[in-house]
């Protein structure tokens, strides 16, 4: 079983309403915020979680990529995301992050860069329901997926048997079977689905 989770980054957002409506049949919407500092672009936040929040009943799927994840956990919590994922390369003290994100109610998960290693997850991952492996540097969608990552969402699998392991760019009909062949739970997948013609074909033929 493998879930869809469309990258609303890939959206047009002149109507995000309407688009959302598109993908009303994925398992969860994919949600990246992005600081300008931890990545080279800004793009979603908490108002625009919240609006969307009232159009649709989907699980969301919140990416934070940021320096300061902890400042934030509350405000996306209360906004309506339902697994906030944080990453692994900013932080210190990343069982103080799980921990939070754990006491607002959301569920848990850290993100990986493509730079990182698998080892760089420790036994505080035991606590994780969601690791992130980013198979594109973080910042852009439309991007080729790193083949070499897939190594990554394996060793992971293994490593964390609680964890759902996502993978995160370039996702599309060419890739998403070497991602389940590696192991992988959720495909996150932004233009491959909202620049589908049939975004509900697309996710059926991602998801097979
Ligand atoms: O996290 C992201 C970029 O940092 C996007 O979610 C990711 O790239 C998905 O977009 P696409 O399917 O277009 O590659």
């Amino acid at each position: 079983m493998v879930y869809i989770a469309p990258s609303l980054l890939a959206a047009d957002f002149s109507r995000l309403a309407e688009e959302v409506g598109r993908i009303e049949r994925a398992d969860m919407l994919h949600v990246d915020v992005m600081d300008g500092h931890f990545v080279p672009n800004l793009s979603i936040g908490p108002a625009v979680v919240e609006a969307l929040r009232k159009k649709t009943k989907l699980p969301f799927d919140v990416h934070l990529m940021m320096e300061e994840p902890l400042a934030y956990i509350g405000v996306f919590r209360q906004a309506g995301a339902d697994i906030i994922t944080f990453h692994i390369e900013c932080q210190d003290q990343p069982q103080a992050v799980i921990a939070a994100i754990k006491a607002s109610g959301a569920r848990a998960g850290v993100a990986i860069s493509p730079k990182t290693p698998a080892e760089a997850i420790g036994p505080w991952g035991e606590d994780l329901s969601q690791i992130t492996v980013m198979t594109v540097e973080p910042g852009f969608g439309g991007q080729s997926m790193m083949l070499d990552m897939l190594p990554k969402v394996y060793k992971l699998r293994a490593r964390f048997p609680q964890a759902l392991v996502e993978v995160d760019g370039g996702v599309n009909l060419e890739t998403a079977p070497l991602c389940k062949a590696a192991g992988a739970n959720i495909l996150v997948a932004g233009t491959s689905v909202f620049r589908a013609q049939d975004p509900y074909l697309e996710m059926r033929c991602l998801a097979m």
